[in-house]
């Protein structure tokens, strides 16, 4: 069964429920609760649930300029205040008299802005993709649903990375102060050819596939670094995924379109450069945090880059002496990158909808974050939910980067009849652990289909139904990827899929297969999983390089098909191994791979 089931997020006040409940979800009054359910309701039941709980207008607060369509649409449901350039202090004050606030990326969205609201606001609508200026965990907190825009910027962004591609080939900026000064310097602004030239996109998403096509156009050689990105959408395109060493190493040109998120913050830093083509030229229209910034400079200096050009910074606007914005290798915009008259009605329109749409209580497809989960609807999930997004996260790390995970099958083990089991919360937290550790994403139960559908992740279920007493709510859960390469040999099942189970005991999360192996660990700290030849010592020999490397292991178990025949051992620790350690445990004769997750 592919993941298909429609949801509505619905808010009602103190009246009974009009249909069978799902999930309850607490929610500040006027609303007292948020309930997800089947579509079982009309729009016009909802627009009258919708209005009598409001009783008036809600009141929405654009904080920064937002495209007329999406402000005419907003104005047909509700009271508009744009109030533009509000200090923290004002927007506070503001805050407590709106139902909804929109804001572009200049806005920060504090947990002070949710706790000033009182409760009263119920959707932040943000009018673009990052939402790193909005405290999701407070707006979480605080029972308030965060929107984005994610597709209408598109285009504008990657027409934005070509401009300024383009234009940091040929010196335009630069040529362009020269002569308004009174020069006329043309030797000075010889510029480089784009034709036949390496550009390598990191980040093979929306803006960096599109990048992509249009860099072909103009007769580049183009490459990208996505570990996630499907290999078939990048070969559509006449694209080749290939490993992050090898898109900087022989890269002419590199253009940045990943997230901002821990895995990616500084990730072009001192060493990264150094591995870099002397005279490689640099574009960044994704985040200013992705790049160190003051490695950048050296980098400029010392000529191992040749030019930047940037729309983005870790702090905006940078500060006015700053020496990367000041650099003459460098061209920079102030975050222009979304900033067309297209794309601005686009996003605007994206947001109204998505922002209308949550306060009349529709399921918003674009939503970011969701209210919580009260303990007593999941206190029988609980442990399954912990459950299910280790095992998530556990296979989506085993995949070799470059083979995009497409297709995942979920597999429940359960005495309870299809109808007496809702799996919805447990693909969403399966999907939440695939999805989140590659992304910047916000993944729960209100977006994770879609989520998945956006990045081309397909997840069937199936249920094995087991003999015995239904109450227990599950047996076990498997996960399988399909498709792909692991970078653990051993998580390859007899089917070829990487393959992950796991079951509850005493209410804890526990790891019971992994390939064809049986294994029983605790699903706590972090993982070192090692193949090796089943041989006395091994555990020893593996304890003691960790126990001189100060790395405190929780447990080790092995699994092994016979005795001195091959075991996966499994080893808990408390903190992250360093290179060193996890070498040496690789020089280990008997071992013959090894791979350390996260949990
Ligand atoms: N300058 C501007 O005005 C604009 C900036 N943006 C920025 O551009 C970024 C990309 O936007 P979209 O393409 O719409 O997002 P997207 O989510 O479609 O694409 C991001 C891609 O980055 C990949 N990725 C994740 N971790 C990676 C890693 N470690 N290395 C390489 N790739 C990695 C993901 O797999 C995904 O394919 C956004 O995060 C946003 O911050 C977007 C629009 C306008
Ligand atoms: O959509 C995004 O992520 C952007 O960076 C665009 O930001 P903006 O809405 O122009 O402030």
């Amino acid at each position: 069964m592919a993941a298909t089931s429609s949801w509505n997020l619905v808010f009602t006040s103190n009246q009974p429920s009009p249909s069978s409940l799902s999930w309850k979800l607490s929610f500040p009054s006027p609303f007292t609760s948020v309930q997800f359910q089947r579509r079982q309701t009309t729009t016009a039941q909802r627009f009258l649930v919708f209005a009598t709980m409001m009783g008036a207008k809600p009141t929405i607060l654009v904080s920064e300029k937002l495209g007329d369509a999406g402000l005419e649409l907003l104005k047909t449901f509700a009271n508009v205040d744009c109030s533009y350039n509000l200090s923290l202090e004002e927007l506070c004050t503001k805050i407590s008299l709106c139902d909804a606030l929109i804001v572009r990326s200049g806005t920060k969205v504090t947990r002070e802005v949710f706790e000033s609201s009182s409760g009263r606001l119920k959707v932040v609508g943000r009018a673009g993709v990052g939402i790193d200026n909005v405290d999701l965990s407070a707006a979480t907190e605080h029972g308030c649903l965060v929107v984005n825009a994610p597709t209408a910027n598109t285009i504008a962004a990657a027409e934005h990375g070509i401009a300024l591609l383009t234009a940091m080939a040929r010196n335009i900026a630069q040529a362009d102060a020269s002569i308004k000064s009174g020069k006329w310097e043309r030797s000075k602004y010889i510029g480089v050819s784009l034709v036949g030239k390496i550009l390598a996109v990191i980040g093979f998403g929306k803006v960096g596939s599109e990048v992509a096509r249009r860099a072909k156009g103009l007769g580049m050689n183009v490459i990208a670094h996505d570990p996630y990105a499907p290999a078939d959408r990048a070969h559509a395109i006449g694209v080749e995924l290939v490993r992050f060493e090898e898109a900087i190493s022989s890269a002419d040109f590199i253009s940045l379109h990943m997230p901002l998120t821990p895995a990616t913050s500084k990730m072009f830093n001192d060493e990264t450069f150094s591995k870099m083509k002397k005279g490689v030229r640099i574009v960044n229209v994704a985040r200013g945090g992705v790049i160190d910034e003051d490695a950048l400079v050296r980098a400029l200096d010392s000529g191992i880059v040749a030019q930047a050009a940037l729309d983005v910074f870790t702090e905006e606007p940078p500060p006015r002496d700053s020496k990367l914005v000041q650099h003459e290798s460098v061209i920079a915009t102030p975050h222009l990158g979304a900033s067309t008259t297209e794309a601005q009605e686009g996003v605007a329109i994206e947001v109204a909808e998505a922002v209308l749409g949550a306060l009349k209580g529709e399921l918003a497809a674009t939503a970011v974050n969701a209210p919580m989960v009260p303990a007593e609807v999941l206190s029988e999930l609980a442990p399954f939910v912990v459950l299910a997004e280790k095992l998530g996260r556990l296979a989506v790390q085993l995949v070799a980067g470059g083979s995009g995970v497409q297709s995942v099958k979920v597999t429940y083990a359960s005495a309870r009849g299809p109808d007496d089991l809702d799996t919805r919360l447990l693909r969403a937290m399966i999907t939440k652990g695939i999805i989140e550790p590659t992304s910047n994403v916000f993944v729960n139960l209100v977006n994770a289909d879609f989520t998945a559908k956006q990045r081309g992740i397909r997840i069937t279920e199936e249920r094995i139904v087991l003999d015995g007493s239904p109450e227990k709510p599950l047996e076990f859960i498997q996960v399988q990827i399909a498709n792909v390469e692991s970078k653990f040999a051993s998580a390859i099942s007899e089917s070829g899929d990487i393959k992950v189970e796991g079951r509850v005991k005493d209410r804890k999360p526990h790891l019971t297969m992994i390939g064809s192996f049986g294994v029983d660990v605790s699903l706590e700290g972090s993982l070192i999983l090692c193949r090796q030849v089943d041989q006395p010592g091994m555990i020893g020999k593996v304890g003691t390089i960790l126990g001189e490397e100060n790395v405190n292991v929780s447990f080790m178990t092995v699994g092994r098909i016979a005795p001195r025949k091959q075991a996966v051992m499994t080893i808990g620790v408390d903190e992250e191994p360093s290179k060193e350690a996890l070498k040496r445990i690789g020089e280990i004769t008997a071992i013959e791979e090894f791979v350390f997750l996260k949990l």
